[in-house]
């Protein structure tokens, strides 16, 4: 049986505005690390608020664990751990008290569960008289994962933990993910990084309350129609208006400092055809290559063709 079940989920904050949630199904497996992919906006934390029985869904039906997050939203609660995106720890209270108070919460000591969380409280018990509200990024997101682990849960959930931290802490707490994950805890985590994708076992990549694809990150990626190309310039910015008007452009976007660029159809000859249009245009150093697409390409491409 799947862990994490949703069948179209629906859910509109405001009468007449688009839903934030449109007929969102998917499941995660027991022990998996799975990943809701997408922008700002997209309804990631609607589909976490739902699961962890704070918000109610307008239509649809969920199970988490097996348990209904309507009728049994009691044992929900104490079978998952859930770290939203913001909020989430008392801000005057030390990093001991907090993790004390969520162990206290769930009827259990930082003691019973200490095995779980020691690789990661480990690296915060330095300050473990400092008030949360004073705490790097990086030691907030430590802590607000030991809270949210204090009791064991079946399930993890967790709301964009890496927006805000530095790279270094982001690689960490991936690592760390990777270790509760072998524990046999199933996780379900959210991003608007595109480059954490790959690190989850499937992702869904979700826009304005849809799902646009759900897969393997290698799959999604081996899944993107045609060849994609990068662009390179010396004034990247004047090349983009120039590739976009020649005819047979599928998709043109900047990425980073280059332009990726596909046709519409993958006729050898057309790069080179392409680089002598941009030369007639004034852009003497332009330089072609074949890439593989990220799972920001692959998101790009969905965008404009769903099907
Ligand atoms: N309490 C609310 N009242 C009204 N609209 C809301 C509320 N919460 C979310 N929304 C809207 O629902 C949509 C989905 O928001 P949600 O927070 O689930 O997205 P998200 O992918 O988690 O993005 P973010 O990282 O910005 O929170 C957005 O259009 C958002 O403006």
């Amino acid at each position: 049986m799947d862990t994490v079940v949703l069948e179209n989920i629906s859910k509109s904050y405001i009468k007449d505005a688009p839903p934030a949630l449109e007929n969102v199904s998917f499941s995660v497996k027991k022990g998996e690390l799975f990943g809701l992919i997408g922008p700002d906006g997209a309804g990631k934390s609607t589909i976490f608020r739902i699961l962890t029985t704070l918000l109610l869904s307008d239509a649809g039906k969920a199970t988490v664990a097996g348990y209904d997050v309507v009728k049994d939203f009691h044992q929900i609660r104490s079978c998952v751990g859930y770290m939203p995106g913001k909020f989430s720890l008392y801000q005057d209270l030390t990093v001991e008290e907090n993790l004390n108070f969520f162990a206290t919460l769930f009827g259990t000591t930082i003691a019973e569960n200490y095995a779980l969380i020691k690789d990661i409280y480990e690296q915060i018990a330095p300050f473990k008289d400092r008030r949360a509200g004073k705490l790097s990024g990086g030691m907030k997101q430590k802590l607000a994962l030991s809270c949210a682990l204090v009791h064991r849960p079946e399930v993890l959930f967790l709301d964009e933990p890496t927006t805000g931290v530095d790279a270094v802490s982001r690689q960490e707490f991936w690592d760390m993910l990777k270790r509760l994950k072998n524990e046999g805890i199933t996780i379900v985590v959210s991003t608007p990084y595109m480059d954490e994708a790959s690190l989850c076992e499937r992702i869904a990549l979700i826009q304005t309350g849809h799902i646009l694809s759900i897969d393997t990150p290698d799959n999604i990626v081996a899944a993107y129609p045609g060849k994609l190309y990068a662009l390179r310039s010396p004034k990247v910015h004047l090349l983009l208006p120039d590739t976009r008007s020649y005819e047979g452009i599928r998709q043109c976007y900047a990425a980073g400092e280059k332009l990726h660029v596909a046709f519409q159809e993958d006729g050898k000859d057309h790069p080179a055809q392409l680089l002598t249009y941009l030369k007639n245009k004034g852009h003497q150093t332009v330089d072609i290559k074949e890439i593989r697409p990220d799972i920001e390409d692959c998101f790009i491409e969905k965008l404009s063709n769903p099907k």
